[in-house]
Parts: structure tokens; C-alpha cells; sequence
């Protein structure tokens, strides 16, 4: 799957930028969408270059980063020893994560209204020496379904040079002239490698009346937002087994022609982000009980990363599957679509299953059967 035009500079390996240049408010909801017209993304880019980088963090209030520099990912070899891992904490234990699953469960059955929340954990790891980011970028572009990523995130008056990282398989919007694609995921099974246990967990999947529904409500969101700003929007048929490196989704194609090519791709992220693929439905309420109920602040995670050039196309990717990287630090993060017919254990080990990516890369794959 390609997810970028062929123009983009790093089409082939993935998104990295220099350096944080420019940490910005999103402001509100729809704001952004108005002081980010096409005319001040051309001029934006004219400043920084052909094209610009960017990561919105999850929280809609929060400060996002305008990244320059942009800089083809660079697919070095991996080296042939990972660093040891030391120490790994679960933030918090699977026994609190499920626990805050049946409590948001509890609040999901006293309100009709309330349809969904993604729930997320993060799992802390510290290695002998710092892991190298680019050598775990490589790893990380050995699944051809997902984009590699590579962003500082850290705003400079604030704190050391933290590092997202990760492999997105979520495609929250691509542009391109007046054609626009989304490609949401939700509703997950672990894959495990064996082909007739995969095939077995991709057909329960897709029979899951739970997992239909968790994923319908994205759909339903982004064909909700997206449909007023096109023409002749045609509903999305059902869903398909996505199959990445260490799970299963169930994932809808969207395509849809916008009828002003004005809109530019960043316009169209803020509008779509979050979907319910990582917030909830509805969002306010989802937002008051990931606050409530979290234990690891996402930040970045679950945010959006993308980029964009003078001419207003790009392509953004939900920031999942993914680590901040601190020195010798990691911490993963892994969410879970929640509704009212969760089971806290499943959902738990669903995000055990999700830390595989980044466990992967990181020459520690086997503490994910730990989890
Ligand atoms: C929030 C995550 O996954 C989202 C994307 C695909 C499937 C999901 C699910 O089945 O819950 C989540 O919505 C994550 O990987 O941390």
C-alpha cells in the first residue's frame, strides 16, 4: 500500500523531519482549519521549504509541533545486537488497566448515549544504552502496510530531546488535488504468525458484532465529517481484515472528491482528529473519561502526524504503534476501543498484543507473550 504521491520527499521510507521548529496551539476544534487556509500553508512553506511536518497531540487544547527540516528517513541496517533491556513497568498493571476498563464499561451501560472510549496504557522500558532511533526506524519499515515515523516532539524550553516513534497502519486522511482517502481501523486481534490461527482470528473478527460496531462508529464519524465537504459521497461498504505485523484489523477504504480542492490536508486532519478510533463517541464525553480513568498522559500518542506542501496536499497518520524515546528510556503506549460489550481481560490483553510492534523493534518481542 502506498500512502504518500510520489513527490513527497520521503514517499519510500517514511516520515522524519530535522527539528522542532515551531511548537503551536491548535486552539479550537475548528480553528485551526481557518488560520491554516491554503494561502497561509503556501506561505508557511515557502518559509520552510517545499513541504512541512507536523504532530498534533491528542488533546484537541494541546500544543502540537510544526516541524522543518523535513529529511528523508535514511534505512540504515539494522545492528546485529539490540540493546539489553534492563527494567520494564507496565503504566499502570494490566490488574489497574482492567479495572479502569470495567469501570468505563460501568458508565457506558448507565448511559445509552455513551457509545464508546479508547482506553490506553503505556509500558516503560530502560535499556543498557540508548536504543539507536534509526536503526529502530529501520525495523520498523519492514511492514510494508504501516508508515515509519520519526519525530522530535519535544518543545526546547521544556525537556530533553524526546523522540516519537513508531509504525502508523491508520491513514486519517490523504489529499491530493480534490481526492481524498481515509483508512480507519478499529476492532483488533492479536496475529500471531501461524497462517491457520490467523485465518481463524480473521473470521471471528469479522463475525464480531462487537468489534463491527466499535468500528462503525469511526466510519460513521469520518464519513459524517467528510461527506458535507464533498460531492457525491458514496457510503463505504463493510469492513476488511488489515493485516499488520503483529495484529488484525478490521479497516473501511474511504475515497471521496472534495468539491473545493481549497480545503488543504492539514485543514481536513484537525477537522477529522480525533475520530473515535483513539477518542470516543461522543468525543466531550470520551475526552472526560480518559481523564478520568488513564494512568499514562498520551501526549503525542494518539495524536496525528503528517505533512503537507505549498500546495495544500498531504497525508496524516493516527501516531499509534508507537514510543516516546528518552535516552535510555522507551515508553510504549497501546489504547483499546472500549464499549459496552467488553471484556476487561480481552481488551487488556488486546493492548499487550498492540506493545508487538514496538517490542519487535526493539529485540524484545518475546516480553509481549508477558503481557
Ligand atoms: C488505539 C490504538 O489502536 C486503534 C487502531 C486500531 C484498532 C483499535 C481497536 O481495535 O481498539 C484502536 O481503535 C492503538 O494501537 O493504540
Amino acid at each position: 500500500m502506498t500512502f504518500f504521491p510520489a513527490s513527497f520527499p520521503s514517499a519510500s521510507s517514511g516520515l522524519t523531519a530535522g527539528s522542532a521548529a515551531l511548537p503551536y496551539r491548535i486552539g479550537s476544534r475548528h480553528g485551526i482549519a481557518h488560520k491554516w487556509s491554503r494561502g497561509s500553508v503556501a506561505a508557511l512553506a515557502a518559509r520552510i521549504g517545499e513541504s512541512y511536518v507536523a504532530a498534533l497531540p491528542f488533546a484537541r487544547s494541546g500544543t502540537g509541533m510544526l516541524l522543518t527540516g523535513l529529511s528523508p528517513a535514511t534505512a540504515e541496517a539494522a545492528p546485529a545486537t539490540a540493546p539489553r533491556l534492563l527494567t520494564h513497568q507496565e503504566v499502570p498493571a494490566a490488574a489497574d488497566y482492567a479495572a479502569a476498563v470495567a469501570e468505563a464499561v460501568r458508565r457506558l451501560k448507565a448511559d445509552p448515549a455513551f457509545r464508546k472510549v479508547v482506553l490506553a496504557r503505556g509500558l516503560d522500558l530502560t535499556f543498557e544504552r540508548a536504543p539507536d532511533p534509526q536503526a529502530l526506524l529501520a525495523e520498523l519499515s519492514r511492514d510494508p502496510v504501516a508508515l515509519p515515523f520519526l519525530l522530535p516532539i519535544h518543545d526546547p524550553s521544556r525537556e530533553a530531546a524526546k523522540q516519537l516513534i513508531g509504525a502508523s497502519p491508520e491513514l486519517l486522511l490523504e489529499k491530493t488535488g480534490t481526492a481524498v482517502r481515509s483508512h480507519p481501523l478499529a476492532g483488533s486481534a492479536r496475529r500471531t504468525g501461524h497462517a491457520a490461527e490467523d485465518h481463524a482470528a480473521a473470521a471471528r473478527l469479522t463475525d464480531s458484532g462487537k468489534d463491527r460496531g466499535e468500528h462503525a462508529l469511526v466510519v460513521e464519524y469520518i464519513s459524517d465529517t467528510l461527506a458535507p465537504l464533498c460531492r457525491d459521497f458514496t457510503p463505504p461498504g463493510p469492513p476488511e481484515v488489515f493485516t499488520t505485523d503483529s495484529m488484525l484489523h478490521l479497516g473501511t477504504p474511504i475515497r471521496a472528491t472534495l468539491r473545493d480542492a481549497d480545503h488543504t490536508a492539514f485543514d481536513l486532519a484537525v477537522r477529522l482528529h480525533p475520530t473515535p478510533a483513539v477518542g470516543g463517541t461522543p468525543m466531550e464525553q470520551a475526552e472526560r473519561t480518559i481523564a478520568d480513568l488513564e494512568a499514562a498522559p498520551r501526549d503525542f500518542f494518539a495524536g496525528a502526524i503528517g505533512w503537507g506542501d505549498s500546495t495544500g496536499d498531504g497525508a496524516w497518520h493516527i501516531a499509534i504503534r508507537c514510543a516516546e524515546l528518552l535516552g535510555t528510556r522507551a515508553r510504549l503506549f497501546a489504547g483499546a476501543g472500549i464499549v459496552e460489550g467488553s471484556d476487561p481481560a480481552a481488551e487488556t490483553a488486546e493492548t499487550g498484543a498492540k506493545f508487538g510492534t514496538m517490542l519487535r523493534a526493539l529485540g524484545c518481542a518475546a516480553l509481549r507473550d508477558q503481557l
